[in-house]
């Protein structure tokens, strides 16, 4: 593809995303390419992979003129390509948000907060389905809540990585568990994925609420009542959490131990939970109060971001692999993908 027709799609490209940030797909990470050109083949090399929102709203339409690579990347934009420092390196790095899949206490609709359940078959399946969509974004460390319906969809959702990768518990509750679990081979070491488990990533807790039906507690108190106690910013469940005090610690949490890791270089997923990962959104994405109780997660999907010079951009939920459309999210993964195609096939 010549450089003008890449640049002329990228600016398409640039435009559509300009027209979904201002409102005509508001998830704006989910955005529909799809090709126009009879020789523009989105399942070749680079351009596998992709989104997403054709199914509701309107696709965007991109014109390309060959079978190669195209990549969106804000930093190759004509605008910024042609500038003297083109060349400098930037640091860019993945950060993948999963809340858990369906918990056995989501499937009887209790109020769960920071008890410990597992995962239900559909759960496994919606973690399973998760990590097949992120199969092709590198994942050098994983951060988890303490909680196992976070760890399970962490750990299942890297059963499909591609990189293959050993996702490894690192614990360090006491010197004993520490010294008892480390690995004493580099080449192994280099295989594996540090999974760090952080209470501060738990679930909001939930107070006298916990274990409560929602139903039976909205039919007893009222639903306003429980939409309160529920979605509310900052009025807590009787001797709970508000959103407000879950965004103090998982937040804190995030940008004392996470964000370092993203600005060292680091690809990192968290597996966690629909409210501690809600303030961590609210935070990344500079959501006020009230656009945060409207923010609601569903389990099971992941979400990409990449952070960039500081900055946080989002890119929206990854497709499945399965599913043929451009893979555009930014130069530096969509070249960790062609790695992995040559590695793995
Ligand atoms: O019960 C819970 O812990 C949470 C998440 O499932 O419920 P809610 O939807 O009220 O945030």
């Amino acid at each position: 593809m010549a450089a003008t027709t890449l640049y002329q799609s990228v600016g398409t490209l640039q435009s559509c995303r300009n027209n979904v940030n201002s409102g005509l797909c508001p998830d704006y990470g989910h955005v529909s390419f799809r090709s126009v050109s009879k020789g523009f083949k989105v399942d070749v090399g680079l351009l596998r992979g992709g989104s997403f929102c054709s199914r509701k709203r309107s696709s965007c339409v991109i014109q390309a003129s060959a079978s190669q690579a195209m990549v969106f990347d804000e930093a190759s934009a004509p605008s910024s390509a042609t500038t003297s420092d083109s060349n400098k390196k930037t640091s860019e790095a993945a950060l993948i948000l999963i809340r858990h899949g369906e918990s056995m206490w989501n499937e009887k609709n209790l109020f769960t907060g920071c008890v410990d359940v597992p995962l239900t078959t559909k759960g496994v399946e919606e973690a399973v389905e998760a990590g097949k969509r992120i199969s092709n974004i590198p994942v050098d460390m994983i951060y988890t809540s303490a909680l196992i319906r976070a760890q399970m969809t962490a750990m299942l959702a890297m059963t499909q990585h591609r990189r293959k990768k050993v996702p490894t518990i690192i614990h360090e509750e006491s010197e004993q568990a520490g010294a008892w679990s480390q690995i004493f081979s580099e080449d192994t070491n280099m295989q594996c994925i540090p999974v760090v488990t952080a209470w501060q990533l738990n679930e909001r807790m939930y107070g006298e609420l916990q274990g409560l039906n929602k139903q039976e507690t909205a039919d007893k108190y009222g639903s306003e009542q429980v939409h309160e106690w529920r979605r509310s910013y900052d009025i807590p469940p009787p001797n709970g959490e508000s959103l407000e005090m879950c965004a103090e610690r998982a937040v804190a949490y995030f940008t004392e131990h996470i964000e370092p890791q993203l600005a060292s270089g680091k690809n990192i997923m968290i597996a966690a939970h629909g409210n501690s990962l809600r303030s961590i959104i609210m935070y990344l994405d500079k959501l006020t109060s009230q656009e945060v109780i409207s923010l609601e997660l569903a389990t099971g999907i992941p979400m990409l971001y990449i952070f960039k010079e500081g900055r946080f951009i989002r890119r929206g939920s990854p497709p499945a692999p399965t599913e043929a459309t451009v893979y555009a999210y930014t130069k530096k993964l969509a070249q960790y993908r062609q790695k992995l195609d040559d590695m793995f096939e």
